[in-house]
């Protein structure tokens, strides 16, 4: 069990820049590879699960380097990606996985994929099937549902198909095998999920329409452009002082250069909702992406009802929202969030697990939480389930109750933020 005695209740303070986005890291390092000639990434989150990708590509013969944060790419275009000799491990990366898939079964190569413990339970029969109906070589566990998977890429066909998932994931899956199908790909989509897929195809010279719900992509006929791209800092990451300093007295915080996509914005309209004090300055658009600095600090909180589109809005922010919810008078209810079942581990169960150990009333329901505040946290021993958001919302928790915590593993934060306590240790006030 490792001990949290940071300073209990001490207010942040000061300011503050997150790493690069997730999401749209993983997307420069696969569009980066596929165009032809030399990309640059700055501000890359060099977080585990991102590394997995660069990990991928360099098995398939893209020098890819790292100086800091700053990667340098040497696209090759996808004709000329290697045949990888070893299967690609994928760890914890849900996202590495589900595009890759998308990506491989579309490419003239054999490939097989694998990942951890938690990697190996998640479904993946939501890129395949789809992926099947495009004319894709995919076999694996439980007939395809889940990871190992052997993958014998071809030229699929495009088609139209009703996203059945409300995940990004799967729609970039399906947009990255459609760039190379033998026809239009089009994605209809009822609820909106985060768009960095599209924008980026955009800025790099793809045809691709997005109206009313449906993406249309034609296949590409020029290879795409290099990059040169500035990550804009995590949201989701963000998302971990934002809520720290709505709940701890007397915090206030600047974080610079974030990235303010609106399908990613989910958590600042629930902090507002909820009557944290939180504004958004110096707005603009960078390579395709709105980024802004955001201002946050204490303030009372009331309850609110979570549900619907703005779901995939905040759908990794819902452990700590969670949290957030149990210093806010009143019930919570989120609803709609089914998916967090299938994340890195049952999030309904885990979020329940350690917020009831440390004494607040919540209850999971089939497809989201009740939450009653307002309640004082006591302490206690926690398990993080080996799940990064849930291990930072644990350390979160831990400012704010009354006695120590102790959380059993928190070396998962290095898949999404390996520079948590660090950034935490320069905020807190001692
Ligand atoms: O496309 C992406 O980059 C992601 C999409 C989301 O997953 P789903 O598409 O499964 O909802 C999110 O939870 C994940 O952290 C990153
Ligand atoms: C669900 C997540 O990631 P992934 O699906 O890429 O593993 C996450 O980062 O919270």
């Amino acid at each position: 069990m490792e001990e949290y005695a940071l300073p209990l209740n001490k207010p942040l303070y000061g300011e503050l820049e997150v790493p690069g986005d997730k999401s749209i890291s993983h997307r420069a390092v696969i569009f980066a590879s596929l165009a032809e000639g030399t990309s640059q990434i700055s501000h890359f989150l060099d977080g585990e699960d991102c590394m997995r990708t660069v990990n991928a590509f360099q098995a398939m013969g893209v020098s890819i380097s790292k100086n800091k944060t700053t990667l340098i790419v040497e696209g090759t275009g996808p004709s000329n990606l290697k045949e990888p000799s070893i299967p690609l491990y994928f760890g914890n990366s849900g996202t590495t996985t589900r595009l890759m898939i998308g990506l491989l079964a579309s490419l003239p190569i054999f490939t097989t994929v694998y990942g951890d413990e938690s990697l190996s339970t998640r479904p993946m029969d939501r890129v395949v099937n789809p992926l099947k109906l495009m004319k894709a070589e995919i076999n694996g566990r439980a007939n395809g549902k889940l990871l190992p998977l052997a993958i014998d890429g071809k030229q699929l066909h495009g088609f139209t198909y009703e996203l059945p998932v409300k995940s990004a994931q799967v729609k970039s899956a399906l947009l990255l095998a459609g760039l190379f199908a033998n026809g239009p790909t089009t994605i209809i989509e009822n609820t909106p999920t985060r768009n960095h897929t599209e924008n980026m195809l955009k800025a790099l010279g793809a045809t691709i329409t997005t109206r009313d719900g449906n993406i249309t992509l034609s296949p590409l006929e020029q290879p795409l452009e290099p990059l040169n791209l500035y990550v804009p800092g995590d949201i989701s990451s963000a998302a971990f002082f934002m809520v720290a300093c709505a709940i701890i007295p007397k915090s206030s915080l600047l974080i610079r250069n974030v990235g303010l996509n609106e399908t990613r914005t989910g958590i600042i309209d629930i902090l507002e909702r909820m009557g944290a004090r939180i504004q958004t300055k110096n707005e603009r658009v960078v390579h395709g992406e709105k980024i802004g600095d955001v201002s946050i600090s204490q303030a009372p909180l009331s309850s609110t009802i979570i549900e619907g589109t703005i779901i995939p809005r905040l759908i990794d922010e819902i452990p700590i929202i969670a949290l957030l919810a149990t210093q806010a008078e009143g019930t919570t209810i989120i609803r709609n969030a089914e998916e967090l079942k299938v994340k890195e581990t049952d999030r309904i169960k885990a979020i329940v697990d350690v917020l009831q150990t440390l004494g607040a009333k919540i209850e999971g329901t089939d497809d989201g939480l009740i939450i009653h505040g307002r309640t004082n946290l006591t302490g206690g021993k926690v398990k993080s389930f080996g799940d990064h958001r849930i291990a930072m919302m644990s350390v979160i928790a831990s400012l704010i109750s009354n006695e120590k915590v102790f959380i059993d593993d928190t070396s998962s934060v290095s898949i999404s933020y390996p520079s948590f306590f660090s950034d935490l240790n320069h905020i807190i006030t001692t």
